[in-house]
């Protein structure tokens, strides 16, 4: 069991983006534009779900952390702190998904 949390992940990614691009993964990818991580974050979002449906658990595991990595790339790029998606997600905790998506289509 660990006790690194996405909030520990974030920080990193903001400290490495101050990076030069040369030494971080995370400074190149925002160097090269916002197009550039979002591309990467669809790319690993379609494998986590091909290896969902193949059923793949070690592959799954190792492609989640890839979205959530790439995400997180993503929010820095845009300069959205991970405590206001944490928020849209307190929030929506007030109803339940079937009731939010029967308010929304009727
Ligand atoms: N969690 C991650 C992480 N997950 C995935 N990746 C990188 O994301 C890339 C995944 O893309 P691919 O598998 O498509 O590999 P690729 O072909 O090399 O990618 P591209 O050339 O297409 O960009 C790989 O280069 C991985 O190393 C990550 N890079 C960094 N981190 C974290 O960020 C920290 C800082 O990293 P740097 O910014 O590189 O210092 C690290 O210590 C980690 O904690």
């Amino acid at each position: 069991m660990t006790t690194f949390t996405l909030n520990d992940l974030a920080r990193i990614v903001a400290t490495r983006a101050a990076a030069p691009p040369s030494e971080s993964y995370t400074a190149k990818l925002l160097a090269d534009g916002p197009a550039k991580a979002a591309k990467k974050l669809g790319e690993e979002a379609v494998e986590a779900a091909l290896a969902a449906v193949l059923e793949d658990r070690s592959n799954l595991t190792a492609e989640a952390a890839d979205v959530l990595y790439h995400l997180l790339v993503v929010l820095q790029g845009a300069r959205i702190p991970l405590s206001d998606v944490m928020a849209e997600l307190e929030r929506r905790t007030a109803q339940s998904g079937l009731a939010e998506k029967a308010a929304r289509t009727s």
